[in-house]
């Protein structure tokens, strides 16, 4: 299990900052925010190769335990071994992933107003984390 963190009151506009190191030997990781670990707003997830995905990053919702509809994003800006930051921030339309060179969106299909809940799960080593 990695990091987790609850009782958030992230509202639209303001951003989490997640700062680490990708394993040298990573498969995956996962970046998950929402409501509770049934309710995920956002699941971020990078696979390196796992589950038959290479380099491909697979976004998805979970709504009362239930997964969404899969998106697989065309950009995979992550190497084995990269330090990293991902910044996380949303409004009432979409979450938005924020790398140095490029961001992903996706849509916001709960509607969440807040984000109470983060969990960082996977090949990435945890190194700080900023709310702003
Ligand atoms: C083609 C067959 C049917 O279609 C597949 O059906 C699978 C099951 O539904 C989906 O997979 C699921 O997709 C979900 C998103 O939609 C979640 O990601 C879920 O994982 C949840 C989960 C998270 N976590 C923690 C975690 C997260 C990241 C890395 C690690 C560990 C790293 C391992 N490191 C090693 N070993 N060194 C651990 N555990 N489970 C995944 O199982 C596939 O995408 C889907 N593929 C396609 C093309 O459609």
């Amino acid at each position: 299990q990695g990091l987790v963190v609850t009782q958030l009151d992230i509202q639209p506009g303001e951003c989490i900052k997640v700062k680490g190191k990708i394993l040298s030997d990573a498969k995956g990781f996962a970046v998950n925010v929402g409501k509770d670990s049934s309710n995920l707003m956002l699941h971020f997830n990078p696979r390196f190769d796992c589950h038959g995905d290479v380099n491909t990053i697979v976004c998805n919702s979970k709504e009362d335990g239930a997964w969404g509809e899969e998106d697989r994003k065309a950009d995979f800006p992550f190497q084995h071994g990269d330090k990293i930051e991902i910044c996380i921030s949303f409004n009432e339309l979409e979450a938005t992933v924020k790398l140095p060179e490029v961001e992903f969106q996706f849509p916001n299909r709960l509607g969440m107003e807040k984000i109470e809940y983060l969990a960082v799960e996977g090949d990435f080593k945890v190194k700080a984390i900023k709310f702003h």
